[in-house]
């Protein structure tokens, strides 16, 4: 039942409802989605019109199908059949009372919680019920002697159900109570007064012998079901179709036709008890409605169908993963920052130290070699001095670009210090990296910068160390490399000392 209801709803009438405008935002935005994806396949917009008619049919089955009920019993049996159990309908009332109790109690909390006016007028019809019903089960062994009396207690706690309920329904949407006015004893001692005193008004009117009051259990009767009625007309017309108001909706229509069942059958006889089956079953649907809101939202206005909770999980989830997607990106971009110096983009020191290691691990697994190139850049300190800081900047990274477009792919180029850079060279022995370090120096000597309309020339002395040659361990290599560039600044600067 729970499936087949929740279809009705349609998002225009969440959001002139709901109080929430982030998620009528988010529903919205889902109604657009929905839209597009209808758009994408013509049959499958065909299959969804034709399930939503027939799920449209199947409501109006369920809502109808106490009235087939009805006519079978009123066509096909002897109405004059009864079936006087004065035991099963006093055990019957006395259950009847019990959940009226019990759902009243639910819907108050529910109102307590959420401060929906409609709620604090559905438990007052739930108290309105269970209250005034109470004589008609405990008269049942005198039902005999005041059937009058007896039978009256039915319509008159349907009909103050049906006054309640369609307040309810007048209420419904408006802004919710502030919460410390939704305790008040006085509302609910005064509701509690009202129904005790309709029970002592109808045992008066009743008891008195002057008065001939059978005619007036009809009358209640059809106002009651004028009022069920009037109900299912607003809800249709105020397009009220949330998950729980559909609910609602079902529930008028078994308690309307109910009253219709209890007006034209005679006490006892099989339709008058049948009439009972479908005002419990009304009651009963209903206080489903107020359990899930209980159990979700509290609320009945803003208690969603499984199909708009999925359509907003895969909302959040489309959005979880494109957080993820950006997260990742920026943990890369970190990654990358933290390992690139941030004036030339080549490697950092730390960059360089893991990778040689890597380097070096590999090389001794295969047996290839590997090469490390120390570089620094000659007189640096004159450039800084006679140019400017903003000029060696630009020095450096034009160094930089030069050096890099002399190595292959494979090789590392980091800047270790402020004009010192160092390469690791993969698979390149000592004739191989001294072949690389000359072609740096001397694109480097060639090597034209232009700064403000001048022309600067800078030269680097490289020393070239290798694995095993000079060490098995990165520091060896390293230290050998950097006794050969100092050799190389000794040596006059410009050149390139190996091995
Ligand atoms: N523009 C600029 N200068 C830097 C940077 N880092 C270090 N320096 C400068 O680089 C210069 C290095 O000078 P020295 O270590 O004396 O060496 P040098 O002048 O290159 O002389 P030799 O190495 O002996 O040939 C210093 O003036 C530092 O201020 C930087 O990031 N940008």
């Amino acid at each position: 039942m729970n499936q087949l209801i929740f279809w009705w709803k349609r998002p225009r009438t969440i959001r002139s409802l709901m109080h929430d405008g982030t998620v009528a935002q988010r529903l919205s935005d889902s109604s657009k989605s929905d839209t597009e994806s209808e758009n994408q396949g013509k049959p499958d917009a065909f299959i969804r019109r034709l399930t939503g008619i027939y799920q449209r049919l199947l409501v109006l089955l369920v809502a109808l199908l106490p009235l087939m009920m009805i006519s079978y019993l009123e066509l096909f049996q002897d109405p004059k059949l009864l079936f006087e159990a004065y035991g099963l309908h006093e055990v019957a009332s006395l259950l009847a009372i019990a959940l009226g109790a019990f759902v009243t109690y639910v819907t108050w909390r529910c109102y307590l919680a959420s401060g929906e006016i409609f709620l604090r007028w559905l438990a007052l019809a739930f108290l309105g019920f269970t209250l005034v019903y109470l004589p008609h089960g405990l008269f049942t062994r005198f039902s005999d002697d005041m059937m009058a009396l007896f039978l009256a207690y039915g319509p008159a706690s349907r009909l103050a159900m049906a006054i309640c309920l369609l307040v309810a329904l007048k209420r419904f949407g408006k802004p919710v109570r502030p919460s410390e006015s939704r305790r008040r004893p006085t509302t609910w001692g005064m509701a509690v007064g009202i129904f005790l005193a309709i029970d002592l008004g109808l045992a008066a009117f009743f008891l008195i012998p002057m008065v001939s009051a059978k005619s007036v259990i009809p009358v209640m009767e059809a106002l009651a079901l004028a009022l069920f009625l009037a109900g299912i007309i607003v809800t249709a017309l105020r397009r009220i179709r949330l998950p729980l108001m559909i609910i609602y909706l079902l529930s008028l229509a078994a308690f309307a036709q109910a009253s219709i069942a209890f007006l034209i059958s005679d006490p006892w006889s099989h339709l008058w008890w049948l009439a009972h089956v479908i005002f419990t079953t009304g009651f009963l649907l209903l206080s489903y409605g107020v359990v899930h809101a209980f159990h979700t939202t509290g609320s009945f206005s803003t208690v969603y169908s499984q199909a708009e909770v999925m359509k907003q999980v895969r909302q959040e989830q489309a959005h979880t993963q494109e957080a993820l997607a950006k997260l990742k990106t920026a943990n890369t971009r970190l990654a990358q920052q933290a390992a690139t110096d941030w004036l030339t983009g080549a490697a950092n020191r730390r960059q360089l130290t893991r990778q040689a290691r890597r380097e070096l691990a590999r090389a001794q697994r295969n047996g290839t070699p590997l090469s490390l190139l120390c570089l620094d850049i000659d007189h640096f300190k004159t450039v800084n001095d006679v140019h400017g800081h903003q000029a060696g900047d630009q020095v450096l990274k034009q160094v930089a670009l030069t050096m890099q477009q002399n190595l292959r792919p494979t090789d590392l180029l980091a800047r270790v210090g402020g004009e010192e850079f160092q390469v690791l060279l993969p698979d390149a022995n000592s004739q191989q990296a001294g072949e690389i370090a000359e072609r740096i120096r001397s694109s480097l000597h060639d090597l034209e910068i232009r700064l403000h309309g001048k022309v600067l020339k800078v030269t680097v002395s490289v020393g070239s160390a290798q694995m095993v040659q000079d060490g098995k361990d990165l520091d060896s290599i390293m230290r050998a490399g950097d006794e050969r560039l100092y050799e190389a600044k000794a040596l006059g600067r410009n050149r390139v000392v190996t091995g």
